[in-house]
């Protein structure tokens, strides 16, 4: 890693305005440590390194007329989700073959006007159905972190693989990701980096290829708290062109690090003790409660009693989502065709050829349970444990907690090709225990490093909050962060 590469944003964003480098220098960095990785990680499917330059010579300009955005110069990766103009976005499926959009998502286009420089497009689980990256269509992502003393291959999370292994990686400054069910705070968690899915509504969705709309979000992983909220200060915004996102002002999240934690509660949920949960996880989160209270926090038990049937919900309620969102895949709007007899022979052909086998399982699923016959048994009763699952939370926070600490994943990154998770796709569904509830209650989650297990890799811990306080998140992140240290994997590419 050369030394420009090694800065975090904020302290990019200083120098660049201090003039001490120009962005193009720092955006030929990145595309030689990319050029120098990305063969080993696959953490991006397209690099755009002639648009870099571009955006990145626009920036010295208006960092010379001291006209400097937010985000100057500052060279990001985008999530193959995001449909970026004239540039590749598949959502790593085979079905999106050759698709380049119109049009620009809100959120990327949020980062560009403040003036960060896009690299290109990073590897995912396809349509984000994952948790391992291993259905992305481009191949696996290979994770930068390695036990101690073995070579293994091991997997970055998913489905935001790519951005969680470029920013750990340093193969990009931040990057932009989304999180239906765990997609950006899992990946975070196994590359040492910090992600935060805020609050539903809090950045647009529009211009992102939708998976379950009534979940999913976008958000930033980065390579610490402070850069986290910056980014998340740029993605989200108001839109007119959803429906869904809010009209809140976007606080200066930068403002709450360094806050202190005098009066805050903090809840620290039973039902999140699972069985068999390993004892590394459980040792970490109480690590987490005695620096929250040494840093002024009160720590309280709360109930969330309706944990359990969490998961079960979100596997009826996400696919039923995403049968109905990936019905336009038909082989006449977007990428692939395979040719047949009839119309109707091209449908079958294309999306049997288009689709992996995760999604054509979520597929199934989603058409069975909303289907005449099983829609009140499944869909409609999953969708009254997600309001159940949201009460729980309305009734701690009523009760003057502030926000929930809690695990992040059941076990640190795991193998490529882990059998045991390939034989059997619930156990591959339970990787998403601790982050689903956020999902299906609408609030905004954060994922910061807390350590390292006895096999060397990260282990991070989980914030839950109000909607709208992602404030709280961040300045309690921060103090994690400062008594736990950063994590940056050893380089081994
Ligand atoms: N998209 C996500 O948030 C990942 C989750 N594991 C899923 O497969 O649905």
């Amino acid at each position: 890693m050369t030394e420009l590469t090694s800065l975090t944003i904020a302290e990019a964003r200083d120098k660049l305005k201090a003039k001490a480098f120009s962005a193009l220098e720092l955006t030929e960095a990145y595309i030689a440590a990319i050029d120098d990785a990305n063969e080993k990680i696959n953490a991006y499917v397209a690099v755009t390194p002639e648009k870099a330059r571009e955006m990145a010579k626009a920036s010295d300009a208006r960092i010379a007329a001291g006209k400097a955005g937010a985000l100057e110069g500052i060279p990001v990766g985008v999530k193959d989700l995001f449909a970026t103009e004239g540039v590749h976005t598949q959502a790593c499926s085979h079905v999106l073959d050759g698709f380049k959009p119109r049009y620009e998502s809100t959120v990327t286009q949020n980062l560009w006007n403040d003036g960060a420089v896009m690299l290109g497009k990073l590897n995912m689980d396809e349509f984000a159905m994952g948790s391992s990256n291993e259905t992305s269509y481009y191949g696996n992502v290979i994770n930068p972190w390695r036990e101690t003393g073995s070579d293994r291959a091991l997997v970055p999370g998913g489905s935001s693989g790519g951005s969680a292994a470029a920013v750990a990686a340093h193969l990009c400054a931040g990057a932009t990701a989304t999180d239906t069910g765990g997609s950006i705070r899992q990946p975070a968690a196994f590359t040492g980096t910090v992600g935060i899915k805020p609050t539903y509504g809090r950045c647009s969705r529009w211009g992102i290829v939708s998976y379950a709309s009534s979940l999913d979000q976008a958000g930033p992983i980065a390579r610490d708290v402070r850069d986290a909220a910056i980014l998340l200060k740029s993605m989200a915004s108001v839109d007119a062109k959803d429906t869904t996102s809010v009209d809140l002002p976007v606080p200066d999240y930068e403002a709450a690090i360094g806050q202190s934690l005098k009066g805050l509660k903090i809840g620290i949920p039973r039902e999140y003790r699972v069985e068999g949960m390993p004892e590394e996880i459980e040792k970490m989160w109480n690590q987490g409660i005695a620096w929250l209270k040494a840093a002024g926090a009160e720590i309280v038990d709360i109930s969330l009693p309706h944990t359990k049937y969490a998961l079960p919900a979100y596997y009826i309620v996400a696919p039923a989502e995403a049968s109905s969102n990936l019905a336009r895949y038909d082989g006449v709007r977007y990428g692939l065709r395979v040719d047949g007899k009839d119309i109707a022979d091209m449908y079958e052909k294309t999306r049997a050829a288009g689709f992996g086998m995760e999604v054509k399982r979520r597929i199934l699923i989603g058409t069975y349970v909303l289907s005449a016959g099983y829609y009140d048994a499944y869909y409609l009763k999953a969708q009254k444990v997600r309001t159940l699952i949201k009460r729980d939370f309305e009734n701690v926070f009523h009760d003057g907690v502030d926000a929930v600490l809690a695990p992040i994943t059941p076990s640190s990154a795991f193998a490529i090709g882990d059998e045991e998770l390939a034989a059997d796709p619930v156990k591959m569904y339970l990787q998403d225990v601790f982050t689903i509830t956020v999902n299906m209650a609408g609030l905004p989650g954060l994922s910061v490093p807390a350590g390292l297990d006895s096999k060397g890799l990260p282990l991070g811990l989980q914030l839950i909050g109000k909607p709208f306080e992602e404030e709280t998140l961040f300045k309690t992140a921060y103090a994690i962060e400062q008594a736990a240290g950063k994590f940056t994997p050893a380089k081994w590419w």
